[in-house]
C-alpha cells in the first residue's frame, strides 16, 4: 500500500491553478482584489467600481464607470417572463433555489448563451449583475405577500437593491453597510463555489451553467449558507446570558458553530474587522446593543473553548437581519455579490483553459464477475 499516491481530502492545501483575480494571504490576514486591499475598496469604492475592477483587472476611469452605471440602471427591471417563472415556484422552495432557477432561465432565454468569448461573457456577467437584485428582492416580497417594487433609475446599486426589497429609501448608513457587505463578499480566490464555476467552465460549458452550478455550491452551510445559519443560531440562543449553556450543549453534541472557522484562514478572516465595524454601525442605527452583546459573548466563549475565529458570515448574518432581510434571503445576497468574482474567474478559466479532471484512488471491490 506504500506506493499509493497521497490523497488530499477536500483538496486541502493543494494549489490547482494560477489566478490574478485575488490573493488570500492567511499569514498576513490580507485579501487583495487585483492587488488592492479589500479594506481600501470597502472604504473608498462603490460596488459597481469593484465589479469592474474584478472583471477588467483595473479600477475604471470616470467614463468607464459612467457607462457601466448607465448599463446597470437600464437592465435592472425584472423580466415579466422571469417573474411568471418565479411566481410558479412554491414559497416552500429555498430562495437559493429561486435564484439558481432564475439564472438557469436567463441562460435559456439568452440567444447568445452558447457564445463563449471574453466579450460575450463580460456582457452576460454585467447582465446578471444588474438583473439579480430584482429577482432576490421580488422573491422576498412575494413570500411576505407583498407586490413587486419597480426599480428606480435615480438610485445607485445598493440604494436601489434596498428600495426594491423594502419599498422605501434606506438611510445612508444602511446603504453604506450594505455596499460594504457587497464589496467584501465579492471575491475570495478558489473557494468551493468559484472552483465549481471553474470546473464547469473547463468543459467549455456556458457562463450561465457555471454560475448556476456555483449557486448550488454556495447554498451549503459550510460555505455561503453559513450566514443564514448564524442567524438561526442567534435566534436559538436568544440572549447573551444563554450563550454558555447553549454552546456547552452544542459542543458536547459535536455541532459545528456556524460562522466560525475557515479552510484557509486559521488566525481570523481578513474581512471580519471591516464587516464587524459595519455591523456595529447598524447596531447603533437600530439601537440593538443586545445583539452586539450576544455576538461578542458567543465569539469570546467559543474562542476560549476552541480558539476558532469568526469568518465573514458571522458579522454579515446579523447585519442583514438588522436591515430587515428575512434569514433565507441572506445567501442570495451573497450570490448578488459573488457573481462578480465567479464571472471574473469564469473568464480567467476560459482564457487559459485546461479541463479540470483530477484522479481518484480506487478502494472498492477487486475485479469480480457476474455469475
Ligand atoms: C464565506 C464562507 O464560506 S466562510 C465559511 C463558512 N462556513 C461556516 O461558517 C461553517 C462552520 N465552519 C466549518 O464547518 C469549518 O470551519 C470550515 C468548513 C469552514 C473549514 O473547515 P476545514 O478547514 O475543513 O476544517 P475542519 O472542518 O476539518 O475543522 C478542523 C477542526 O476544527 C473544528 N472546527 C472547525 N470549524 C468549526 C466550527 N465552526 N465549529 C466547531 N468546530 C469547528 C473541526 O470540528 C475540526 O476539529 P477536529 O480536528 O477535532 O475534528
Ligand atoms: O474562501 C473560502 O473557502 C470561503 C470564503 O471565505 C468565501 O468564499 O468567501
Amino acid at each position: 500500500m506504500n506506493d499509493q499516491p497521497e490523497i488530499h481530502k477536500g483538496l486541502a492545501g493543494v494549489p490547482v491553478d494560477y489566478t490574478a483575480v485575488s490573493k488570500v494571504n492567511p499569514e498576513t490576514n490580507s485579501l487583495l482584489y487585483r492587488g488592492y486591499p479589500v479594506q481600501e475598496l470597502a472604504e473608498k469604492c462603490s460596488f459597481e467600481e469593484v465589479a469592474l475592477l474584478l472583471w477588467n483587472g483595473d479600477l475604471p476611469n470616470a467614463t468607464e464607470l459612467a457607462s457601466f452605471v448607465a448599463f446597470e440602471r437600464s437592465h435592472r427591471r425584472l423580466d415579466p417572463g422571469l417573474r411568471l417563472v418565479i411566481d410558479a415556484l412554491p414559497v416552500s422552495a429555498h430562495p437559493m433555489d429561486v435564484v439558481r432557477t432564475a439564472v438557469s432561465i436567463m441562460g435559456a432565454n439568452d440567444l447568445a448563451s452558447g457564445t463563449v468569448s471574453p466579450e460575450a461573457d463580460l456582457e452576460k456577467a454585467k447582465r446578471l449583475f444588474a438583473a439579480l437584485p430584482a429577482v432576490i428582492a421580488y422573491d422576498q416580497r412575494r413570500r411576505r405577500g407583498e407586490g413587486l417594487v419597480e426599480p428606480r433609475d435615480d438610485l445607485d446599486y445598493s440604494q436601489n437593491f434596498l428600495w426594491m426589497t423594502f419599498g422605501d429609501e434606506a438611510a445612508p448608513e444602511v446603504v453604506d453597510a450594505f455596499r460594504v457587505s457587497m464589496v467584501l463578499y465579492a471575491e475570495h480566490s478558489f473557494n468551493a463555489s468559484t472552483f465549481t464555476a471553474r470546473v464547469i467552465t473547463s468543459t467549455l460549458a456556458d457562463l450561465y451553467s457555471a454560475v448556476t452550478g456555483a449557486i448550488g455550491a454556495l447554498k451549503g452551510p459550510l460555505h455561503g449558507g453559513a450566514n443564514e445559519a448564524v442567524m438561526q443560531t442567534f435566534t436559538e440562543i436568544g440572549t447573551a446570558d444563554r450563550v454558555v449553556p447553549w454552546l456547552d450543549d452544542a459542543l458536547a453534541n459535536k455541532k459545528k458553530i456556524m460562522g466560525f472557522g475557515h479552510r484557509v484562514y486559521k488566525n481570523g478572516d481578513s474581512r471580519v474587522p471591516t464587516m464587524r465595524a459595519a455591523l456595529e454601525r447598524m447596531i447603533a442605527h437600530y439601537g440593538r446593543e443586545d445583539m452586539l452583546e450576544l455576538y461578542d459573548t458567543l465569539e469570546r466563549e467559543f474562542g476560549e473553548r476552541k480558539s476558532i475565529k469568526p469568518n465573514l458570515d458571522y458579522p454579515a448574518g446579523p447585519t442583514y437581519h438588522l436591515m430587515g432581510f428575512d434569514t433565507p434571503t441572506f445567501t442570495p445576497l451573497f450570490v448578488a455579490s459573488r457573481v462578480t468574482g465567479w464571472t471574473a474567474h469564469i473568464r480567467e478559466q476560459a482564457a487559459a483553459n485546461s479541463l479540470i479532471r483530477p484522479l481518484s484512488v480506487y478502494n472498492g471491490h477487486d475485479e469480480r464477475h457476474v455469475p
